[in-house]
C-alpha cells in the first residue's frame, strides 16, 4: 500500500480540487513542442472532471524568476491541454486574487481551468506563507499530480499540502510505483547519463547518485563544467564557472565509491548555437577558444554503445547535446536508438526521464522501446538518489 495519501474513495463532487500539475513543456516558437507531460496528466484531470470535480489546474512554466515574462505564459499551454482533453479549458492569467477566483467562481461540476504561470510570483519557490493562503482559498481539496516537481518545496508543491486535505493525483502515483517497481533493486552493472543544461540544480545530487551506480556519463552542457574543472579550455560552451570546486568534488566521492565518470572525448564544435551551424569534429582538448561543444563527437558516441552493451541497467536524464538544432541531435538520437535496441532485445532494463529528455527520445523514435519513461528529471534522480522528495513527503498520511 502507498504511503501517501490516494485518491482512492476520496468524493470530489461539486468541490474545488486545486491540481498541481506539471505542464512545464518543451515549447517552439509558441508552440508546444511535445505534449508528453500534457498527455500522462489528461487521464488523471479526466477522471476527476468526471467524478464531478471543479477542477482548477496550476503549474509553473520555465523560470521566470517572479517576472511577467509573456514567452511564459500559459496561454498556449491552456489550448494544447484542451486539445489533448477534447473539453474546454477556461484559462484565468493570474493564479491567485480576482482574475483567479472569478473564473474558479464561475466553474460548474466537472469542468476545468487552467490558471497563469505560478511563478510568475517570486513568493512561489519561496514557499511563502502568505501566497500559499491566496491559493488555498481556490479549492476544497489539492491534489499533487506533479512527480516531476516533487523535489521542490515551493508554495504549490509542498505549502498546499499543508493548508488543504492533500492527495497524491493518478499521475504521481503511477510514476512512484513504476520507479518502485522498476529500480528499487536494480541489476548491476547500471550506467547512469545525466546531460542536459539544468547544470546549477543538478550536480548537486551527482555526488549522491555516484554511489548508486557503476558508471556515470556526463553528457550534454553538464559535461563541460566537469570538462573545465579537470582543465580542458571548452571555449565558449554553456559551462558554470563557478562550480568546478563542487565538480572536483564530485570526481573524488565518485572515486571512494568506486565509481567510474565517463566525459564525452570529442565533440562538435560550432560558433553559433543554431540549426546547421557550421562545425567541426573538435578533440576536447583542441576545442577553439570561440567554439561551442553542441554534441558529443563520433568516437563519444561509439564508446558510449559499447559501454551500453556491459550494462544490466541505464537510468537517464539530459540529453548529450542540443538535441533541438540538427546535427546536435546525432549523439542522443544514436544512443537513445542503441539503448532502445538492447531493451527490446531483452538485454537492458532502460528507465529514462525529464521533460526535454522524453521530447529527445520521442524525437529519436525510441520512447516506445525504453523499459520505463518517466515525465520526471531531477525529481527522478532525486528519488533515485534515495532523497525524501518534499512534494511527496507532505502527501504522507498524517
Ligand atoms: N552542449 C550543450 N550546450 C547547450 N545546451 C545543451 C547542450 N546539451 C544539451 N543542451 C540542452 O539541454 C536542454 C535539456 O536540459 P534539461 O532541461 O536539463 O533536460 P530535462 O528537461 O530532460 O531534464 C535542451 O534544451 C538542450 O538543448
Ligand atoms: O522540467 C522540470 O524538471 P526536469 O528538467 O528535471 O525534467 C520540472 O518542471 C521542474 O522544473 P524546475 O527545474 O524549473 O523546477
Amino acid at each position: 500500500m502507498a504511503d501517501f495519501n490516494t485518491l482512492d474513495g476520496v468524493n470530489v463532487a461539486g468541490k474545488r480540487v486545486l491540481l498541481r500539475a506539471d505542464l512545464n513543456v518543451p515549447m517552439k516558437d509558441g508552440v508546444v513542442g511535445d505534449t508528453t507531460r500534457i498527455d500522462r496528466t489528461v487521464p488523471g484531470l479526466i477522471e476527476l472532471a468526471d467524478a464531478g470535480a471543479k477542477l482548477v489546474v496550476i503549474t509553473h512554466f520555465g523560470r521566470p524568476k517572479g517576472q511577467r515574462v509573456a514567452e511564459m505564459s500559459l496561454k498556449p499551454v491552456a489550448d494544447a491541454l484542451a486539445k489533448q482533453l477534447g473539453r474546454p479549458v477556461k484559462f484565468a492569467d493570474d493564479c491567485i486574487g480576482d482574475a483567479a477566483a472569478s473564473v474558479v467562481n464561475s466553474l460548474e461540476n466537472g469542468e476545468i481551468a487552467l490558471l497563469e504561470n505560478l511563478r510568475y510570483h517570486a513568493e512561489e519557490e519561496k514557499n511563502d506563507p502568505a501566497f500559499v493562503a491566496e491559493l488555498a482559498k481556490l479549492g476544497d481539496v489539492y491534489v499533487n499530480d506533479a512527480f516531476s516537481c516533487a523535489h521542490r518545496a515551493h508554495a504549490s508543491t509542498e505549502g498546499l499540502a499543508r493548508a488543504l486535505p492533500a492527495y497524491a493525483g493518478r499521475l504521481m502515483q503511477a510514476e512512484l510505483e513504476a520507479l518502485g517497481n522498476a529500480l528499487e533493486a536494480p541489476k548491476h552493472p547500471v550506467m547512469a547519463i545525466v546531460g542536459g543544461a539544468k547544470i546549477s540544480t543538478k550536480l548537486d545530487l551527482l555526488g549522491n547518485l555516484v554511489a548508486k551506480v557503476d558508471q556515470l556519463v556526463i553528457g550534454g552542457g553538464m559535461a563541460n563544467t566537469f570538462l573545465a574543472a579537470k582543465g580542458v579550455n571548452v571555449g565558449k560552451s554553456l559551462c558554470e564557472h563557478d562550480l568546478l570546486e563542487t565538480a572536483r568534488e564530485i570526481f573524488k566521492k565518485a572515486d571512494a565509491a568506486n565509481c567510474e565518470i565517463v566525459l564525452p572525448v570529442d565533440g562538435l564544435v560550432a560558433k553559433e548555437f543554431a540549426a546547421n551551424a557550421p562545425h567541426d569534429v573538435s578533440d576536447i582538448n583542441d576545442v577553439a577558444s570561440d567554439g561551442m561543444i553542441l554534441d558529443a563527437g563520433p568516437e563519444t558516441i561509439v564508446d558510449l554503445n559499447k559501454r551500453l552493451e556491459s550494462c544490466e541497467t541505464l537510468v537517464w536524464n539530459g540529453p548529450l547535446g542540443a538535441f533541438e538544432i540538427t546535427p546536435f541531435d546525432t549523439a542522443t538520437v544514436s544512443v537513445a536508438q542503441h539503448a532502445a535496441k538492447l531493451t527490446k532485445a531483452g538485454k537492458l532494463l532502460s528507465v529514462a526521464g525529464g521533460g526535454d529528455t522524453v521530447a529527445a527520445l520521442r524525437h529519436a523514435d525510441s520512447d516506445q522501446d525504453f523499459s520505463y519513461v518517466s515525465t520526471a528529471g531531477g525529481a527522478f534522480l532525486e528519488w533515485l538518489e534515495g532523497k525524501t522528495l518534499p512534494g511527496v513527503a507532505a502527501l504522507r498520511a498524517k
